[in-house]
C-alpha cells in the first residue's frame, strides 16, 4: 500500500497514537482496483454519528451515495454491527450488501439468504436483567436476537452499577460475555462476534480472494480488525484510538465518508 498525493489532506485527518503506538491515517488512495476490495463496515460512530438513541440513528445520504457508488465500481461491502439485521438493512437502504446483526449471530448473505444462530439463555435470566436494570434511573434494556445491550447514556453516573449488574447476570448466564461499546454494556454468547462474521463473508463471493479492510469505532470492532489482519487486510478506527489494533485511524465519521469519497476519485 502506497499513498498517492496528499490532494484532499483533510480526508486524511491524523489521530495521535497512544504513546509507544504506531498508528496513521490511512492513505489517501489504495493501490488496488475495486474488485480485490472487501469493505466490512461498523454502523454507529463508523458510518453514522453516535445520537442520543439508537431510534434516532441515520446514516447521512451523502454516506450511503458514496457507498452506492463504491458498490457500483466493483467493491465488495458488508456491514458490520451490534444492531439486528432488520435495523439495519433499513439505515443502508436503498443500499443493499450482506449483513452481520448482532454482533454476528444473524448472518444475511447477497441474493438474501440468511442464517441465524440462537444463543440460549436459561429460564428467566433475561427477566432478571430487564427487572435489575428497572431499578437503575434512566438505564434501559435493549433486547436483540442473541444479544442484550444496557444502554446508559442517559445516566453516565449509573456506569459501575451497571457493570456490577452485567457482572451478576454472567453468572446466572454461562457461555456469555460481557463487551462495552459507547455508553453500553452488551451481552452476547461467547464466539459470536464480527471477527467470526468477517472470516465467514471472506469465505464466500464476492469476498473471497479480496482484501479485507474493517472499519469501526468501538471494542466490539476490534475482533473485526483482528480477522482482517490475519487474513492480510487493515483496519481503520474511526475516532480516538486508544487500545485497538487498527494500523489506521480518522478523526470521526465525518473524516471517514471523505476518506471513502476519495477512493472514487479516477487516479
Ligand atoms: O456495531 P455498531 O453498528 O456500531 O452498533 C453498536 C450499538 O449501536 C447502538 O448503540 C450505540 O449507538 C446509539 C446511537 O448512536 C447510542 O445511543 C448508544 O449509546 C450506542 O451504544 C445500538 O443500540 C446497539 O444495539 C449496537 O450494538
Amino acid at each position: 500500500m502506497y499513498y498517492k498525493n496528499m490532494s484532499e489532506p483533510s480526508a486524511c485527518t491524523f489521530v495521535a497514537p497512544p504513546s509507544g503506538k504506531r498508528i496513521t491515517a490511512p492513505p489517501c488512495r489504495l493501490r488496488l482496483p475495486p474488485e480485490r476490495l472487501a469493505l466490512f463496515l461498523d454502523v454507529d460512530g463508523t458510518l453514522a454519528p453516535i445520537t442520543a438513541r439508537p431510534e434516532f440513528t441515520r446514516v447521512p445520504v451523502d454516506t450511503r451515495r458514496i457507498l452506492r457508488r463504491l458498490q457500483a465500481s466493483g467493491v465488495a461491502l458488508a456491514a458490520l454491527s451490534g444492531r439486528p439485521l432488520v435495523q439495519v438493512r433499513r439505515l443502508l437502504l436503498p443500499l443493499d450488501v450482506p449483513i452481520a446483526g448482532s454482533h454476528g449471530a444473524q448472518l444475511r448473505f447477497s441474493a438474501g439468504r440468511s442464517i441465524r444462530s440462537t444463543a440460549h439463555l436459561p429460564p428467566g435470566a433475561a427477566a432478571w436483567l430487564q427487572n435489575g436494570v428497572a431499578q437503575l434511573p434512566d438505564v434501559w434494556l435493549e433486547r436483540k436476537p442473541s444479544a442484550l445491550a444496557i444502554h446508559w447514556r442517559q445516566a453516565p453516573h449509573m456506569q459501575s452499577e451497571v457493570a456490577a449488574l452485567a457482572a451478576r447476570f454472567l453468572e446466572r448466564a454461562p457461555g456469555w460475555q460481557l463487551i462495552c461499546g459507547h455508553c453500553v454494556h452488551e451481552l452476547r454468547a461467547v464466539g459470536r462476534h464480527k471477527g467470526v462474521a468477517l472470516r465467514r463473508l471472506m469465505r464466500q463471493a464476492p469476498f473471497a480472494g479480496r482484501w479485507p479492510l474493517a472499519i469501526g469505532d468501538d471494542r466490539t470492532d476490534e475482533d473485526a480488525f483482528a480477522a482482517a489482519l490475519e487474513l492480510g487486510g487493515a483496519a481503520i478506527r474511526v475516532g480516538p484510538a486508544a487500545n485497538t489494533c487498527a494500523p489506521w485511524a480518522v478523526a470521526d465519521t465525518t473524516a471517514l465518508a471523505r476518506w471513502l469519497g476519495a477512493l472514487l476519485a479516477p487516479d
